[in-house]
């Protein structure tokens, strides 16, 4: 079935995410969501050859006379820094764009925080439509309005809360999409699983085949689902004052090895965000079981579906768990008290802890 789906985000500032095949070709549905005659077409070397001529053709033609220029970056976490913010407000300047303008995030994860970073900034806050291209874009980074860049000391260490004008997923962008970038989307639909909703779980288990063969109607399912699950609790706590923590399941030590591998991620031999998230996840449920929390077996299943999915779930070779640990201690769930993390009490179920003790995390790295 390749119907379109909806799901809204509400909220002061709620949008639409629409998902559905050959979107980006939808000139009249993107060119809805642009409001002045500038608009900032954002994407990186890889998707921009694929796609960008396609959204810059069909809003030209939904939209004569709107001033459309592309800023392209090369591919990959090493370009999400404040150098390419920078380039890309240059790119704003050039372009004359007034305070009405619309800057279109077109790609993965890494351009839509990077571009929702620039609208969020410029002239303190212009519409950003995120037209997501990955797995994970579609399924997360694009929903909920975190934008940021990294700083060599920590991910995401500059950034700010900027809710999207609307998200537009077009799963046929999907068919190009390389598959460990695929596998690592797949991270985060787990997670969702993992903190949320066991049944979800089950059906991640059932449908897992169906998944890594790219079945449309089950990808697209996969997406709605994730998204609903991302809109509720972003609508409840945008901000993240409260249990939106709960997405961090994982990212602690997830944002520590990346950052600990100069962000190499796909493009430098190293894991790629979602890959990191996937280790992460199964270290925060070690450190969970060792607290007396998450019974052993909902580890194990939850090891064993990252493993399905040809995640790692071991710590890369060559990285110190005392320097991992020193990363840690710029996560941005940590406070005055120190260390908090996203523990899990059993599938479905998890919370954020305060006061965990150093062993304890050394502990949970120390095991592999
Ligand atoms: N803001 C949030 O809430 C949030 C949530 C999760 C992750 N993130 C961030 O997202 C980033 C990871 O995003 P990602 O996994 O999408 O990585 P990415 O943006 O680096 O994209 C992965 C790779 O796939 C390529 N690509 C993208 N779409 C393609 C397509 N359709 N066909 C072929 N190639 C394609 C890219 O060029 C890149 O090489 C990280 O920086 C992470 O911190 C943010
Ligand atoms: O939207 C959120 O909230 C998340 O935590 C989603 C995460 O998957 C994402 O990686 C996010 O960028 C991490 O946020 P951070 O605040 O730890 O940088
Ligand atoms: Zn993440």
């Amino acid at each position: 079935m390749n119907a379109l789906r909806r799901v809204e985000v509400e909220g002061v500032a709620s949008y639409t995410i629409s998902i559905g095949p050959q979107l980006l070709a939808d000139g009249p549905r993107i060119a809805q969501y642009v409001r002045g005659r500038h608009a900032l077409l954002v994407s990186d070397e890889n998707v921009a050859p694929l796609y960008a001529d396609r959204v810059e053709g069909a809003l030209r033609e939904a939209r004569p006379g709107l001033a459309l220029t592309r800023f392209v970056i090369p591919a990959g976490e090493q370009e999400k820094t404040l150098v390419r913010f920078t380039q890309c407000l240059d790119a704003l300047s050039a372009l004359g764009a007034t305070r009405d303008a619309t800057v279109l995030a077109l790609g993965g994860g890494v351009v839509g925080d990077l571009a929702g970073f620039v609208a969020a900034c410029w002239m303190r806050g212009i519409d950003c439509v995120q037209l997501p291209t990955t797995l994970l874009a579609m399924v997360d980074s694009s929903v909920g309005g975190k934008t940021a860049v990294d700083l060599p000391a920590g991910k995401n260490l500059v950034g700010a809360f900027h809710p999207p004008r609307a998200v537009i997923a077009d799963t046929a962008a999907l068919r190009s999409l390389p598959d460990r970038e695929l596998r690592a989307g797949l991270a985060e639909v787990v997670k969702y699983g993992a903190i949320f909703d066991a049944t979800f779980l089950d059906w991640l288990e059932a449908h897992a085949d169906a998944l890594l063969a790219r079945d449309d109607a089950t990808l697209a399912e996969a997406i709605a689902r994730s998204c609903t699950y991302k809109a509720e609790v972003v609508a409840r706590d945008p901000y993240e004052h409260g249990d939106r923590a709960m997405l961090n399941f994982g990212h602690t030590f997830g944002h520590a090895i990346e950052t600990e591998q100069g962000y190499a991620g796909t493009h430098g031999g190293g894991l790629n965000h979602g890959e990191a998230v996937a280790v992460g996840m199964v270290l925060a449920t070690r450190l969970s079981a060792a607290l007396g929390r998450a019974p052993v077996a909902d580890a194990q299943r939850l090891t064993a579906l990252l493993q399905r999915f040809g995640l790692p779930t071991t710590i890369p070779a060559g990285l110190d768990a005392q320097a991992l640990l020193a990363r840690m201690r710029l996560d941005k769930k940590a406070d005055a008290a120190g260390l908090r993390f996203v523990l899990w009490d059993k599938a479905g179920a998890a919370r954020v802890v305060s006061g965990v003790a150093d062993d304890a995390v050394i502990a949970a790295l120390a095991a592999g």
